[in-house]
Order: C-alpha cells, then structure tokens, then sequence
C-alpha cells in the first residue's frame, strides 16, 4: 500500500494472491471504494461526508425495528426455521455426500446435520444471530474450551474463581469465532461480558509469554477504560505468565518498547499513536487486535489516529475484532474494508438497551426544575449508588458545587481533572467513599460499576448510542438497575430516539412521545442555564 493512504478505507492490506478467490468475489464492490480512496483526503471521504453517515447512523441507532440486511457473498447461520439447513456447510456436506461411492451415507454427513441443528437451538436459545461463513458452534459450557479447544486449566480455575459458571450469549459465540482464528464484528447490550469475549481467546491463543514482542493489542476509547481491561486481562491471566502492559502517558513518551517484556498492550488510541510517532514500539508482530467499543473508535476524533495503529500492526495474518453495545452500519462497513471474512455476532437486536434496566423520562421544565427533582428524589429515595450524567465538565463543577453540602457523600468525574484525581473519583466511588458519582461522557463507556443501581440523566444524552451507553452502567451481568432521564422543553424534539430504544428494551413510553416525529440528530448539546439554585437576579 502505498505511503499516505488510509489503511481503514484502502481494503487492500490482505493478500490478494493468497486470497484471490475471496478478493474476486469483493471486487466489484470494491471498484468504487478503492477509487474513493485516490481521490480523497483524509481517509477516502471528506469529513463532512463522514459526519453525514454518522449522522444517519445516529438515526439508524434508534430506529425500530432493527433492519434486517443480508450481505452479499454471506450466509446467515441465524435461527429462523429450517433456513439453517442451507448454509454452506451443508452445502458442503451434499456435495461430499454426492461425490461418496454407494451407500456410506455418511455418519458424518449426519453427524453435520446434527450439529448444526444443536447450534441453532443453541443460539436460539441465547438470542444469539450470526452471519459469515461456516460460523463456529457456539458454546455449550466453559467446559467446552477444554474439549474442543484444549484450554489449559489455570483460565478454567481463574474462571472459577471469578465466580462465572456458564458463559454469557457474546462469549458463547464470539469466543469460538476468535479461536477459530477468524475475525469478528461483535454486538452485544451492555454488561453482558465482551470483555472476556476477547480477553479469553487472546490469552488462549498466545498461549505463553514470548520474547518476540508485542503480540497482542486491546484499544479502549477511555483511559478509565483501558486501566480496568487491563486489570481483567491480569485477573484471567493469573497462573500464566504474561506480561500485560497498560499504556501509560509516561510509557507513551518515554519507553522504548523493545527493552520491555509485553506480550498484550493495552491502550488508548491517542498514546499508543504517540509511541508509534516516537519509533518507539514495533507492533509488525501484532497478531490480534481487538477494538473495543469500536463505535467511538470510529468516531471523526479518534479515527487518525486509529487508523495509525492499524497500519502499524502490519502482520499480514492479524486477527482483528471489533466489539461494542452500539455498532452502526457505518462503522460495520468501514471495518470491513479492513476484515477478511469476519463473522459477525449479534445478540438480541442490534443497538439496544440491557433488558434488565427501568427506564423512565422525566419532565423537569427547566434547569431549576432539574435541581429541585433531583432533591426531591433523594429525599425521597437515595438508592446509591448512584451515578448522574451531565453534558460538560462545567456542569459536573457545578451540580458538584450544589450537592457538595447536602450531606450526601457526592464525587466528580470529569475531563479538567489529573489523572489521579480521576482515579481517585472512580475508586471512592467504587469503594462506596461515595456515594453518587457525577460524570460527563468520560465514563458513560465500559466502565464496570457493579452494583450501580441508578443512572440518572441530568443533562439528555447528545445520541442515542450515549443514552445506551450511560445507563448501561447500571443492570450489568444480570442485575436489575434504574435509568432517569430528565428533560427539558430543547429536548422534547429528541426525546423520540431515546423512546425508541426504551420501547425495544420492553419499557413503556406514554403514546404521545411515540407520535412525536423521528428527529435525525446530530450531536444534541444544547447551550443550558448554569445549575443553580440562586434566584437569576442574586447571580447578576
Ligand atoms: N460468564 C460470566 N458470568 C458472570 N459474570 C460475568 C461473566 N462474564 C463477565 N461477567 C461480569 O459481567 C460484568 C460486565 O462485563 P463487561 O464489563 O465485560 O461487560 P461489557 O459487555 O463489556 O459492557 P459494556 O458494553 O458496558 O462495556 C463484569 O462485572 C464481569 O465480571
């Protein structure tokens, strides 16, 4: 590939010879998007072009119900009805039955229909929809990565010890896809484990420490974030000795990576480009790379320097996967240009809230309104802990400075803080020192608060995708959780695409919100009054 072009948008970094059948099947499509990429700028599309699709994804997001969309030259193994019984590996299976001599209808033939039928019962059964070729048997049991794929028993006791008895549906599927070898787009509602999804195959496959480098990277969208995968990987690591590194802005400035034992590095985009910038770090030998919450990786922001990492990890047999709650068709499509013959995982319908949250929307009339509810309600009922979202970091100051005396114990999170004071915040908080945490969207990803039991919208999410994301820190791995959405009158006109994903989770929506018209938004942060409950002529 030549200099300067965009590995995300080229879709010509794997080996056509190798593959030539698969990359003739593609080429047509492939005609125009390749073009797109020589004539353009930055990554193949301007970025207007690109705010325009994330604008129509933001709207696909909410839209209900969710399209159902067959790709060309793919398979669906899902569960409806017999369609099943034509999938490729049947296919297969006729042709090898024709071609045997006499009446050995094969034992494996059957042996085949048999299988394929227990896999669909068993996605059925979990809500699972795959669609990709020959998509792997989902799992049975943990016990199923001994027998079917030799796992070694220190991941089973650490497994064990977790306190994790049966796998949940995202790692039933997609963790066969990795080990299998092949790539992955995974979608599943938040706290439902994708982090085991990708941590458990990653580790199975490296297998054990090596001097060889760098084998293996995990790219979080947060610092927050990425510190707790690390701390999961170490966890499921425990017994094998690999070395996993969390990119700190010390390691991104001054390490030089190849005097550092690391096997996986995980990192945010931003720092793990700047030790790529300084020559410091040889990914060439990366063999699996998973994005995860791939959806704000591929946000305008973060998608250079994204981009500078996949072209980086230049190992032409790396496995990558994408995970996320929210995955838009415009980041499938994009990834795609990248992936070769990826399964992708989808569990429930795609783009949806946990099932397990109460959500609710309430009028507050104005930003007064806002405070005197949120009073109202802890006098009521303060349920912590609690977790409260407001748009900026301004707020977050501000809503602090307001319930700092209100003999509540009341943490802040947010962007103008040091990154120890930001770790502060979340280990109060996760240590019950506080007891309701106010954050911007800084943490409304990934982040894993077990018994948060309440998330509170103070200020209206800017997306859907946020909305899903943010109340997602309650309701994780089976608990039940509340969701409270206050709104003024500048967000009645949004108020809809948050309906949407609340009426698919199975919540109820008063009628006229559901008649309100289908808004296409674009960020939605309206400028607000400040909170405060000072009469407006004591503040001038
Ligand atoms: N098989 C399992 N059985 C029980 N609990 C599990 C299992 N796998 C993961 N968990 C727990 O479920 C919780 C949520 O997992 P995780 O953080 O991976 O969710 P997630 O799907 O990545 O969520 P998000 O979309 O918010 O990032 C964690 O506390 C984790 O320890």
């Amino acid at each position: 590939m030549e200099e300067g072009t965009s590995f995300l948008f080229a879709g010509v970094n794997f080996n056509r010879k190798k593959f030539s059948r698969d990359f003739s099947r593609f080429q047509n499509k492939n005609i125009e998007s390749e073009k797109v990429v020589e004539d353009s700028s930055l990554f193949g599309i301007t970025e207007s072009a690109m705010e325009q699709v994330a604008a129509e994804e933001e709207e696909e997001v909410q839209a209900v119900p969710v399209k159902k969309r067959k790709r060309k030259g793919e398979v669906s193994e899902g569960v409806e009805g017999i369609s099943v019984f034509k999938t490729s590996k049947m296919a297969k299976a006729a042709k090898a039955e024709k071609e045997k001599p006499g009446n050995e209808l094969s034992e494996q033939k059957k042996e085949l229909n048999r299988q394929l039928e227990r896999d669909s019962l068993l996605r059925k059964k979990y809500n699972i929809h795959v669609n990709g070729n020959n998509v792997p048997s989902p799992l049975d049991s943990f016990a199923d990565l001994t027998s079917r794929y030799g796992c070694e028993p220190y991941l089973l006791q650490n497994l064990a010890e977790l306190g994790f008895k049966e796998p949940t549906p995202i790692q039933r599927q997609a963790i066969p896809v990795l080990l299998s070898g092949r790539e992955c787009f995974a979608c599943a509602p938040t706290g439902s484990g994708k982090t085991l999804a990708f941590v458990c195959p990653l580790l199975m496959k490296l297998k054990n420490t090596s001097k060889d480098g760098i084998r293996a990277v995990i790219l979080c969208p947060t610092r927050e974030l990425a510190a707790q995968t690390t701390r999961e990987c170490k966890k499921m690591a425990k017994g094998n000795k690999f070395y996993i590194k969390l990119m700190t802005k010390d390691l991104a400035r001054n390490a030089d990576f190849s005097k550092i034992r690391c096997d996986i590095l995980i990192s945010t985009p931003l720092r793990l480009r700047l030790a790529i910038r300084k020559k410091k770090v040889d990914l060439s030998r990366v063999e699996y790379l998973v994005l995860d919450e791939s959806d704000k990786l591929f946000e305008l922001g973060l998608l250079k320097q994204i981009d500078s990492v996949v072209k980086a990890c230049s190992n032409p047999s790396i496995i990558r996967s994408l995970f996320s709650a929210t995955l838009p068709d415009f980041v499938e499509e994009l990834a795609r240009t990248i992936m070769h013959d990826a399964v992708r995982v989808i569990i429930g319908r795609k783009n949806t809230a946990s099932e397990t949250i109460k959500q609710k929307l309430v009028f507050a009339g104005s930003e007064e309104g806002k405070l005197l509810a949120l009073r109202q309600s802890f006098k009521e009922s303060l349920n912590p802990p609690v977790l409260i979202f407001v748009q900026s970091k301004e707020r977050a100051k501000e809503l602090y400075g307001e319930l700092l005396f209100e003999n509540i114990r009341v943490g802040a999170i947010h962007s103008d803080m040091f990154q120890a004071q930001r770790e502060n915040a979340v280990d109060d908080f996760r240590a019950g020192k506080t007891w309701v945490l106010i954050a911007t969207d800084v943490i409304a990803r990934g982040m894993d608060f077990k018994g948060v039991n309440c998330v509170i919208n103070y200020d209206f999410p800017d997306s859907a995708a946020a909305y899903i994301h943010r109340i997602g820190r309650c309701g994780r791995a089976g608990r039940s959780g509340e969701a409270i959405t206050f709104y003024t009158e500048e967000d009645i006109p949004y108020l809809r695409n948050i309906a949407n994903v609340m009426s698919t989770s199975g919540c109820e929506v008063p009628s006229w919100i559901m008649a309100l018209r289908k808004q296409k938004w674009k960020k939605h942060r309206p400028r607000r009054e400040s909170i405060s409950t000072q009469p407006k002529d004591e503040k001038e």
